[in-house]
């Protein structure tokens, strides 16, 4: 009984996508930690830990919604076929029940806080099930640039749980994760071209070719560079945070540029996937210390 618990719950956490999860979730709990300093307001665990818990359970809860929605295509890419739903290890409906269980209580525990934070896990939702898994990645090559939004949403429900409403700081670093989701998934899917092809999403370098995927995670790239620095100017991090949290996309835009010379695009753009990650990381943990 205890091995297949332990085995059912290590399906569940490759559903969740753990790092995802982890990395979602930072973006979250460090702008909240912001929002706190910039509003003066002092540390409450329980308010930290009732946000910290509804985006957990929110995000984990809609990345499992994607997951029984996109089981079919998962089972024709070499990156995603052995997935526990492709595999049968879970079921499209147990997986489903437990995750939307998991959003009802994550939802419940933001409007515990207040009904910002409750409002931005709902918008993620929608966004990453309505907006880009069920409306637009089966069709369309921009799919990631209006589902990145679903990307942001944690930041701006870390900052509204902090300071109590979506200030300008929120909006800009829902923003800045918004479009770099775009950065995130083009150097990834320029990498997996052939695996998209295979299984008919249209990624952008799978209808334009690896030279424009190249191209379009290059100038999303200097976008997400813009907007970082916009950040830096509104006094959100601190300049010892924003360079150090820059050099890993500098780095991107780097491998990227070469590339467009050397036409080497897959693995510039799988060793620049690694680099924005770093950057994303790097930027709201150091944003949270200074
Ligand atoms: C529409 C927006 C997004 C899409 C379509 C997307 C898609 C993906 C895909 C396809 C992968 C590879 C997963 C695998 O191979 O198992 C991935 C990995 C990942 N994503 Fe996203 N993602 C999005 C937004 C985000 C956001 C906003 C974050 C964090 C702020 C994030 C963090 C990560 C991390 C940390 C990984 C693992 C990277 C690694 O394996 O090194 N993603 N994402
Ligand atoms: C607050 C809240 C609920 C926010 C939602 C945040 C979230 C889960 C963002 C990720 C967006 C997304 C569509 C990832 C899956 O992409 P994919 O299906 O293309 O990835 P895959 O090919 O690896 O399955």
């Amino acid at each position: 009984m205890v091995s297949f618990t332990m085995g059912k719950l290590k399906d569940f956490m490759e559903v969740f996508k753990v790092k995802q999860t982890l990395l979602l979730l930072i973006t979250g709990i460090c702008s909240y930690l912001e929002g706190l300093r910039i509003a003066g307001k002092p540390f409450d665990a329980l308010s930290f830990l009732a946000v910290s818990l509804s985006m957990f359970l929110t995000i984990s809860g809609t990345t499992g919604v994607n997951m029984v929605l996109d089981a079919d295509i998962d089972s024709l890419m070499f990156r995603t076929k052995n997935r526990p739903i492709p595999m049968n290890r879970l079921t499209k409906r147990e997986t489903l029940v437990t995750s939307m269980l998991l959003i009802v209580t994550g939802l419940v525990c933001g409007l515990l806080v207040n009904v910002y934070v409750a409002t931005s896990g709902l918008l993620g939702f929608l966004i990453d099930i309505g907006v880009y898994t069920w409306l637009l990645k089966r069709k369309s090559p921009w799919s990631v640039v209006f589902g990145g939004f679903a990307g942001g949403m944690p930041a701006l429900g870390g900052w509204a749980g902090a300071t109590g409403s979506f200030g300008l700081g929120g909006v800009m670093l829902m923003l800045l994760v918004a479009v770099w989701s775009s950065l995130h998934i083009w150097t990834l899917a320029t990498y997996y071209v052939d695996d998209y092809r295979k299984a008919n999403v249209p990624m952008l370098p799978v209808v334009y070719g690896e030279k424009r995927g190249v191209q379009g995670s290059f100038l999303v790239a200097l976008i997400v560079l813009f907007i970082s620095s916009a950040i830096y100017y509104l006094g959100l991090i601190s300049i010892w945070g924003y360079v150090i949290s820059v050099i890993p996309l500098l780095l991107a835009i780097v491998f990227l540029a070469m590339s467009l010379r050397r036409g080497n695009y897959r693995d510039a753009s799988f060793r620049a996937f690694k680099m924005v990650n770093m950057f994303m990381g790097l930027f709201f943990l150091l944003l949270a210390l200074s």
